[in-house]
């Protein structure tokens, strides 16, 4: 029989400190019985793999948080390229691919690298900083709308947007209400924003919006699926960013060997996405009676993938827990897996890796100077505050 379990994964006494409670998940079983929810919940990594791997049986269309679009009325639009099965989600998916490309990204390298050496200099100059706001916010908000396309002011309406949308993942809670709440101008702002006409030639949001001209998108799919990767393209490279930053400057000998080496940079990105999993949990939604974990689970149930616990599952890894930039980091679930698996990896590898070199050339030690203070959301894990020291190389 599958185990039950009282936890609640959306809580703040959870966000503070997960890591025990998913040890516990993964040793209950390969699937486990949420009772507070009334969902199923797979924290080890070869379950997590196998629900990402099989979109027949675990549906994104119904959702990807708590709420059941077949029961309860979503309460934003779905969107057409996350909470699609194909054949619709081949379709936009395959737009948002080819605009962000490997190839079309690799053309951004010398930009980013620029504004990462920019932005460093300036904060090795004032020495005592908070690396979130100062350097994981404001990178990505440096960047980002620039490759989009998009006009110099106002940006900084992606933050509450992306908060909103990470904490509507989960339960109507007070993080999902305060967070409604802090995005009420940025809400109509970027659905404005991702009209063609708000979006400059040359960028992504451009790109997305051609796929109109050769009938492969309608206008207003355009507009969705622009918005789709204003949704995923800023909060996310935030934690990322802050949990590498973090991780280096926790593990001092670890950064060492990255001023040694600078070319490690993109490894020891990739590994505090794997150490931290900025995006923690998701969900999919049973299309049909399905097995999984040697146990049969019914139609219609929501089941919840812990890509955290996953990506420190000892099954899977060894010294799971250890920040380790020369990992061999493949076969991580932090970008996802299969035909949802991130379509944006290619930009925020770019990104993380353009900071990470940065830093390791310019700054000999990053001193943390304050008690790190934790972010609290129902989809995703990071900081909210790292007071740190940047001692100049
Ligand atoms: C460290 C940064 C990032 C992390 C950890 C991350 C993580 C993820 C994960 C786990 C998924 C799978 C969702 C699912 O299976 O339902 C995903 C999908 C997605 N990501 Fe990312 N992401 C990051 C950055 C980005 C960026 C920079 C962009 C856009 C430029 C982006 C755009 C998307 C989109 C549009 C999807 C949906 C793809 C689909 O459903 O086919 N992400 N991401
Ligand atoms: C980790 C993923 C859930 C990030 C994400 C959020 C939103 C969208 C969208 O299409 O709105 C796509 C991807």
């Amino acid at each position: 029989a599958i185990p039950d379990s009282p936890l609640d994964p959306f809580d703040a006494a959870y966000f503070e400190d997960p890591l025990p409670a998913q040890e516990a998940l993964r040793e209950l079983g390969p699937v486990v019985r949420l009772t507070r929810y009334g969902v199923f919940a797979v924290a080890r990594h070869a379950e997590v793999k196998a629900v990402l791997e099989d979109w027949r049986s675990f549906s994104s269309a119904r959702g990807v948080g708590l709420q059941d679009f077949a029961r309860d009325q979503p309460a934003r639009p779905p969107s057409i390229v996350l909470e699609t099965d194909p054949p619709l989600h081949d379709r936009t998916r395959k737009v948002q691919a080819r605009v962000l490309s490997p190839a079309a990204i690799a053309a951004l390298r010398a930009p980013f690298t620029a504004a990462a050496e920019a932005l460093v200099d300036r904060l090795v100059a004032r020495r005592e900083i908070d690396a979130i706001p100062e350097l994981a916010e404001a990178y990505p908000l440096a960047v980002f709308p620039d490759a989009m396309g998009m006009p110099g002011e106002n940006r900084r309406h992606l933050l509450p947007w992306g908060n909103l949308v990470f904490n509507s993942f989960g339960p109507a809670n007070a993080y999902l209400a305060q967070a409604i709440e802090a995005a009420r101008e940025a809400t109509p702002w970027v659905f404005a924003q991702s009209r063609r006409e708000s979006l400059a030639p040359g960028g992504f949001g451009a790109g997305i919006h051609e796929a109109v001209d050769c009938d492969e998108l309608t206008a207003e799919e355009a507009a969705q699926v622009v918005r789709s990767v204003l949704t995923a393209g800023v909060d996310t490279t935030v934690s990322g960013i802050g949990a590498a930053v973090f991780c280096l400057a926790r593990h001092p000998e670890q950064y060492d060997r990255l001023r040694a080496q600078p070319g490690l940079a993109r490894g020891a990105f990739e590994e505090a996405v794997r150490h931290e999993s900025p995006v923690q949990t998701f969900f999919r939604t049973t299309t049909r009676a399905v097995a999984l974990g040697g146990e049969t689970l019914p139609e219609g149930e929501k089941v919840l993938m812990f890509l955290g616990a996953a990506n420190r599952d000892p099954r899977k890894w060894d010294r799971p827990d250890d920040y380790d930039i020369t990992r061999r980091t493949a076969g991580h679930v932090g970008f996802g897996n299969g035909i949802h698996a991130c379509v944006g990896m290619a930009l925020a590898r770019l990104e993380g890796e353009c900071v990470l070199a940065a830093l390791a050339r310019r700054v000999a030690r990053i001193e943390i100077t304050g008690p790190p203070r934790r972010r609290h959301n129902n989809t995703l894990r990071g900081l909210a505050s790292l007071p740190v020291r940047l001692h100049p190389a």
